[in-house]
């Protein structure tokens, strides 16, 4: 065998105590010391971490069929009634069709189109309440606000109304979902240490707030799904809980191998609140922070969309496509600040070798994006915000590219791109079109804060208060 270096584990626990508290910066030290792939041990699961373009490209292009399927972890397993959804479900014929099917039906451009009213109409929104705001000259909470509104967007888009604080029974939605968030995006000891990780999980409650959680998504899912079902105008639904309902209505003519349930539609709902709000929302805080601190970047963008729309009141959907630094400055973001630093933990079918290292099938894999993004051996001045370095055009998202691919790539890239970019495009143009925007008194470019934080998405740690000032 030749396996990838590492460093020596410790009994029981392996190499766990080395993931810290964010797991992307401490792999890429270690893969430092050690190469860019490396081989670690998190209590009994073998997991490889690459962490360099090539690398990179070895698994996710020459080998995407052999490490495209996603472990059994439990807290995924849960809240998907055991990976009936896409995003978590191991590779078989039963993901195949269920992806097919959603890439159909519920992510192409024609489904992303038809709800473009939707998040114009949202974003809308946003604004006039910034702009009471404005009127104040208070500061704004942007962390807060761009939860909110991607969380609208994707209610209205998913289950064809909004869900906001205590409208909903089992607590407040916003919380709610929260929480599962928090669950899903954890390390629980039952998926490193097989024969006492119950037990911990039990001891530290962890158990108790998954079986909790999923209990209250449940009653949700059930409600909305009842609620659709019982309105007699069924023409009027356009959700895509009401495209997920005719499916299970016509899964056996029409899908032959999936056969829907209500239970596959709660999975596929879980994937589609949880992959896309907090990834989206997230993207576009971190966008805003680090445009406070670059005014030149700040002024030039500003021009660029006040010189395009003019006197027109708003950015629209159809305005994005000439805003060329608008889209290198969110390029520039998500290769500084990833909403997923480490993609989506793969797991490989069978053997194959990387940088001529052996890796053995049931191999737990990270792509550590996060560093191929700040490594400077493709990326100049790598530490800095600098769009311009997108200009020549020819770095895309197409997961083609292994320097830069923020939604992965090959057979498990993320299916939301396009609703994911649309959604932080629209809301930040308004954003920089409609404000011009000040930090609160005494603080200075420097202080802005860049901490992270992770969860299932890598989020900034410290709210982004900023005021704004009405421009146009
Ligand atoms: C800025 C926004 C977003 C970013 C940066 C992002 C990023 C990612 C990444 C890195 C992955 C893992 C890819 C891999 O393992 O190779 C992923 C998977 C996924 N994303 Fe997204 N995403 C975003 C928005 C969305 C949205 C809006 C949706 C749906 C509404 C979505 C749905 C999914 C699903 C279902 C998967 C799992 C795909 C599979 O395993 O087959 N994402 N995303």
């Amino acid at each position: 065998k030749n396996l990838p270096p590492g460093p020596p584990k410790l009994p029981i626990i392996g190499n766990l105590h080395q993931l810290g508290v964010l797991a992307h910066r401490s792999l890429w030290n270690v893969s430092k010391k050690y190469g860019p792939v490396i081989l670690l041990h998190l209590g009994a699961v073998p997991t490889v971490i690459v962490s360099s373009a090539e690398t990179a490209r070895q698994v996710l292009k020459d080998h995407d069929i052999e490490s495209c399927s996603r472990p059994l972890l439990v807290s995924p397993g849960k809240l998907s009634y055991n990976f009936l959804d896409i995003g978590f479900s191991p590779y078989s014929d039963y993901w195949r069709e269920m992806r097919k099917v959603c890439v159909l039906e519920l992510f192409s451009n024609k489904r992303v189109q038809s709800f473009r009213f939707i998040r114009e109409q949202e974003v809308d929104l946003l604004i006039d309440s910034i702009s009471d705001s404005s009127v104040s000259s208070s500061p704004v909470d942007l962390n807060e606000k761009l939860l909110s509104l991607i969380s609208s967007i994707t209610c209205r888009t998913a289950f064809g109304k909004k869900f906001q604080g205590n409208e909903f029974d089992e607590g407040n939605f916003e919380e709610v979902f929260h929480e599962a968030v928090a669950v899903v995006g954890a390390f629980t000891a039952s998926d490193f240490l097989p024969r006492v990780g119950w037990i911990i999980d039990r001891l530290t409650g962890f158990q108790g707030r998954l079986e909790k959680i999923f209990h209250h998504l449940d009653v949700f899912y059930q409600k909305v799904i009842d609620q659709h079902l019982n309105t007699k105008h069924e023409e009027d639904q356009h959700d895509i809980l009401a495209v997920l309902l005719k499916l299970v209505e016509i899964s056996q003519t029409e899908y032959g191998e999936v056969q829907f349930t209500q239970d596959h539609v709660k999975a596929i709902l879980m994937n589609i609140y949880l992959a896309g709000v907090e990834s989206s929302s997230t993207a576009i805080t971190w966008a805003m922070a680090h445009l406070i601190k670059e005014p030149r970047v700040m002024k030039k963008v500003q021009e660029e969309i006040r010189n395009c729309i003019g006197n027109k009141g708003k950015v629209t959907e159809a305005d994005i496509e000439q805003l060329k630094y608008l889209k290198m400055v969110v390029k520039e973001t998500l290769r500084l600040n990833p909403p997923g630093p480490l993609l989506l933990p793969r797991e490989t079918l069978s053997h194959f070798k990387i940088n001529g290292y052996d890796i053995y099938p049931k191999t737990q894999l990270f792509v550590n994006i996060w560093a191929i993004g700040r490594d400077p051996d493709s990326w100049k001045f790598p530490e800095e915000f600098i769009p311009e370095r997108f200009e020549d055009g020819s770095i895309d998202y197409k997961g083609q590219n292994f320097v830069f691919f923020p939604f992965g790539a090959g057979r498990r890239g993320c299916p939301g791109m396009n609703l994911g970019l649309t959604m932080v495009e629209l809301a930040l143009a308004n954003l920089l079109y409609c404000f011009d925007w000040k930090l609160p008194n005494g603080m200075k470019e420097e202080d802005v804060d860049m901490e992270e934080m992770a969860g299932i998405v890598l989020y900034k740690k410290f709210p982004l208060k900023l005021v704004p000032v009405r421009g146009q």
